[in-house]
């Protein structure tokens, strides 16, 4: 497996290679940076005062810490930092005090509830590396490498998954450092099983889990909640000491409510986890809590209350906090006759944080501070224990539940937040507002990153899938520039490495990271720019179809494990906060009819309508004081060109969108005309293949057939010698051995069988002659030859050619097949006789008339073939033609263009009898009497066999 993993080129790998140059030291945070000169300071004395709530980060070269402190270790007591800018000029050293982004891949396990049982497509290969293989691809590179930080199998218990992925973060949170957690994956892959857990004991997901080890932790430590915490990181004054809230579920009622509509929110029952974490007990303590969702690129406050027309009317007290019973829930559900149920909710603005929370001037963070965003008019609610804390999110994920419903949601198409402030004082500064340290820990269940092909593609579908891709896409893209821009800036450090140099310059030179582009990547902004240590959870189903959704997330994840959070780091080019203020805004209504009396019962049908309306320019209690001044120029100016980027960025969405659809349309047709061209080929080869094959039957037959013509036209023309003499007749066997190519001593060589039929049967030389007496037609047949072969025969032997029996001869011995003394030994005694001036005028008209009726054959034997060529449909222009009548014939019928071209092995007949006719002279009357009667034995020479040759051609 591992020389696998070795074998497999990855981008992974490579990434990996670049992750690990950067610089993986222990970060130091703001707070820790604060906390450094507190361990020097002795407790008793009084800290420095300071005004503002969120401490800047110090510069690093005046702190005395030692980056990599042990979390936890922080020493009691510790004096605060006097707040300092890091000089305008100072060594770029700071921005390699950085930490990648920790990425864990979490893989789902088979539920087994009718989920597909193939094979799944990832193999961890170690602990920190997994191999993907593409199910679909033959080749053997469709298989990837990725790392993680870890990788937790799917057998994986959530008590261990918590505490290697989370507790770090709690324990930093209560250390006062701020952290990030988000899960990323398709649909389904589990996402919310990690962050909430499941109904079974022992499946508390990370979000109860942390809030029990944090009340474990400060046990006795809570703070009374005069401070409450305000915007991202500023802290005010209470207004009393009612900011906490005991939420209370909805009750059950004999009416149909919209509760009833509500699947059970899965719990794991009373189950805490016990740990607890070492806490600074000089402190105090206190929780608060935020939901909110980003749905549709707007922010909704999840414990804000729902307007409902028929709910009570909130006392002043009751309207900044959650209804005690969650009230709309249990409102009555109207009956189709009457009027639909009208339930508003509001959208929150996301502003640019003050620069007063930061500590920094305003044109400090006009200029890049680093000044965070958060959501304006979000609630944030105190909580004394975990059960009240889970009690309230329950309340949360309800109003999130009715509205998902509503929007027809099959599963978590929004993005859910959950933030946990800390807020921290110590005891002897408890009423110095500028002594209280502000963390928090955000753990955000993203939506599904599933692309818009797998999701309905029409109307509200459409535009909440292509919101869920804005915000994930956005996320991509800022961390693309992230890193390039952290890489940019490690090449400045190395550039001028020993040289103090402006980081002001260095970083002019970055680009905009787009967090302004989504909601969502507004909102975390400063968890990448800022402050705060982030984790990343990929969650995958191998099982699940969608290998490419799942090979994207994996990309993603590389992509995060090389940005690396520092503080203060790319927020130079911040752009100040500002929307279309211009533009009008249009509430979105739905109306939607729903189906009550619970599962699978259809009792009554119900009507509600939905508003979100469009958060205002004006929304947040904080607006007025928040003191950003700004030029109403630049300030309109900033609009416009926000507006136009928002537009374009639509633009650019729907254009990808676009194209994709049509690629994959594109790519589906081209796939549907090969296959059906492939079938096309496929038949036209088959039929080439046939139709070869029939011609190459049809050659072998007109081969094996010219050849009996020829043997024909031989047999004809040495039919004269055969007259005289037998010898003849083996010279003429031997000939036609030669022209067969083979030799009496090699008879395996002939290519046709028939060839070889002609020249013996039953092992026997067969010499064909001739009656003396013409006209009287005699069979061929030898005793001993099969009817098969007879009927062979027929097609090449004269009709009129009778063997005559050899004259047996026990006695004497058989000469030699083939020599000429035997041929002669074997010739009949009427031939060696001496002619008569009748014999020879017989011996003439029989050859004529055999002549003749041997061309008559070989006409209809041609026309027999010609029929044979039409019937096979031989449209080329070139046919293969044995003799030049037929290809005649074939011209005629071909037409002009037609040619012979001899194939491979096939012998032009013509030419070689053209070549030898041309060669030799004329056999004269007396040659050919001298030959016939055999009576120069001098001429028995070659000369006279060749005479012979040329008398048969
Ligand atoms: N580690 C696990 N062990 C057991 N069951 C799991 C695990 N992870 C997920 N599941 C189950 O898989 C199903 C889908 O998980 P979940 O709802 O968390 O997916 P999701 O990614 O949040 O989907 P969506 O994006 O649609 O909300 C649930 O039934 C859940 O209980």
């Amino acid at each position: 497996m591992a020389s696998k993993a070795k074998a497999t080129a990855t981008r992974a790998s490579a990434r990996t290679k670049a992750t690990t140059s950067v610089p993986t030291t222990t970060r130091t945070t703001r707070a820790a940076a604060k906390a450094a000169p507190k361990a020097q300071a002795p407790t008793a004395l009084p800290a420095p005062k300071r005004t503002a709530t969120r401490k800047p980060l110090l510069n690093r070269d005046n702190s005395t810490e030692p980056p990599d402190r042990p979390a936890g270790k922080k020493p009691a007591g510790a004096t605060k930092a006097p707040i300092s800018r890091a000089p305008t000029a100072t060594s770029l050293k700071d921005d390699t005090d950085r930490e990648p982004i920790k990425a864990y891949l979490r893989i789902r396990p088979q539920l087994g509830d009718g989920e597909p049982t193939s094979e799944p497509y990832l193999d961890p290969t170690s602990d920190t590396a997994v191999q993907m293989t593409d199910p679909y691809a033959s080749s053997a590179h469709a298989s990837s490498i990725y790392t993680f930080s870890h990788i937790f199998p799917p057998e994986t218990q959530q008590v261990d998954f918590f505490n290697k992925t989370t507790l770090p973060l709690v324990r930093d949170l209560l250390e006062g450092r701020s952290g990030l957690l988000f899960t990323y994956g398709v649909t389904n892959s589990g996402k919310t099983y990690t962050i909430q857990g499941g109904d079974k004991p022992g499946s508390a997901g990370i979000l109860p889990r942390t809030l029990d080890v944090l009340f474990n932790s400060v046990e006795g430590l809570h703070g009374d909640g005069t401070y409450r915490p305000i915007r991202l990181n500023g802290v005010e004054l209470a207004e009393g000491p009612s900011d906490s809230f005991s939420p209370h579920l909805p009750s059950t009622s004999s009416a149909p409510a919209l509760a009833d509509l509500l699947d059970d929110i899965p719990s794991s029952g009373d189950e805490v986890d016990p740990t607890v974490l070492t806490v600074d007990r000089n402190h105090e303590y206190t929780v608060w809590l935020s939901y909110s969702e980003v749905y549709n690129e707007k922010v909704y406050d999840l414990f804000a209350a729902i307007d409902a027309p028929d709910a009570p009317a909130p006392t002043r007290a009751q309207s900044s906090l959650p209804r005690p019973t969650s009230s709309f829930l249990n409102l009555p559900l109207p009956s189709s006759q009457s009027n639909p149920l009208l339930l508003t909710r509001k959208a929150l603005a996301v502003k640019p944080c003050p620069p007063a929370d930061t500590g920094l001037s305003a044109a400090e963070a006009a200029s890049g501070g680093g000044a965070g965003k958060y959501v304006a008019g979000l609630r944030q609610i105190r909580v004394e224990s975990a059960a009240q804390a889970k009690a309230l999110l329950r309340l949360g994920q309800l109003h999130r539940r009715v509205f998902g419903t509503l929007a027809n949601s099959q599963s978590s198409r929004s993005h859910a937040l959950v933030t946990i402030k800390v807020l921290r004082v110590h005891r002897g500064e408890k009423n110095d507002l500028s002594s209280i340290q502000t963390a928090r820990l955000t753990l955000v269940d993203l939506a599904g990153s599933e692309r818009t092909k797998h999701t309905q593609t029409s109307g509200d579908r459409l535009r909440e899938a292509g919101n869920i891709n804005k915000s994930l896409m956005v996320l991509g893209q800022c961390m693309e520039t992230l890193r390039a821009n952290q890489r940019a800036l490690a090449r400045s450090l190395a550039a001028g490495a020993g040289a103090r140099m402006d980081t002001r310059d260095v970083k002019r030179g970055l680009a905009v990271v787009p967090f302004r582009h989504s909601k969502l990547t507004e909102i975390l902004m400063d968890y990448f720019v800022g402050e705060g240590r982030a984790v990343m959870i990929v969650n995958v189903n191998p099982y699940d179809t969608g290998f490419d959704e799942n090979s994207h997330v994996m990309r993603f994840s590389a992509l995060a494990r090389e940005v690396s959070t520092v503080p203060g780091a790319a927020a130079a080019r911040a752009l100040p906060a500002g929307k279309a203020r211009g533009s009008e805004v249009v509430p979105h209504r739905r109306s939607v009819t729903l189906s009550t009396g619970g599962r699978g019962k259809k009792v009554s049908e119900a009507h509600l309508e939905v508003l979100e309306e469009d958060e205002e320019p004006g929304d947040g209690d904080e607006d007025e004081q928040d003191g950003d001044p700004m030029s109403p120029l630049i300030d309109t100016l900033f609009d416009e060109i926000e507006r136009l980027r928002e537009r374009l960025f639509d633009a650019e969405l729907r254009c990808a969108l676009v194209e994709a659809d049509v690629r994959e349309e594109v790519m589906e047709e081209m796939e549907e005309r090969m296959r059906s061209m492939e079938k096309i080929y496929k038949r036209r080869l088959m039929m080439e293949i046939e139709q070869h094959e029939r011609k190459l039957d049809a050659k072998i037959d007109m081969m094996n057939q010219a050849q009996q013509q020829q043997q024909g036209y031989s047999d004809v023309e040495s039919g004269s010698e055969e007259y005289l003499t037998e010898a003849d007749g083996v010279d003429a066997q031997m000939e036609s051995d030669e022209f067969n190519g083979s030799s009496d001593t090699s008879p395996s060589r002939s290519p046709s069988p028939l060839a070889r039929k002609s020249k013996s049967v039953n092992g026997r030389t067969s010499l064909k002659t001739f009656p003396f007496k013409t006209n009287v037609p005699m069979e061929t047949k030898e005793s001993g030859t099969s009817q098969d072969d007879i009927d062979e025969g027929e097609s090449y032997l004269p009709e009129d050619t009778e063997s005559e029996p050899e004259p047996e001869e026990p006695a004497s011995p058989q000469p030699k097949k083939g020599s000429r003394s035997s041929a002669k030994a074997r010739a009949p005694q009427h031939l060696l006789e001496a002619p008569s001036p009748i014999f020879e005028e017989d011996v003439k008209a029989g050859r004529v008339q055999a002549k003749a009726r041997k061309v008559s054959e070989t006409d209809a034997k041609l026309a027999g073939l010609q029929q044979s060529l039409d019937e096979l449909n031989l449209r080329d222009s070139t046919a293969i033609i044995p003799d030049k009548k037929a290809r005649k014939a074939a011209v005629a019928h071909a037409g002009v263009d037609a040619e012979y071209v001899p194939q491979a092995g096939e012998v032009d007949t013509m030419k070689k009898k053209k070549r030898q006719l041309g060669k030799n002279r004329v056999v004269t009357d007396d040659e050919m009497a001298a030959i016939i009667l055999g009576t120069s034995s001098s001429q028995e020479t070659g000369v006279g066999r060749q005479l012979r040759r040329n008398v048969r051609h």
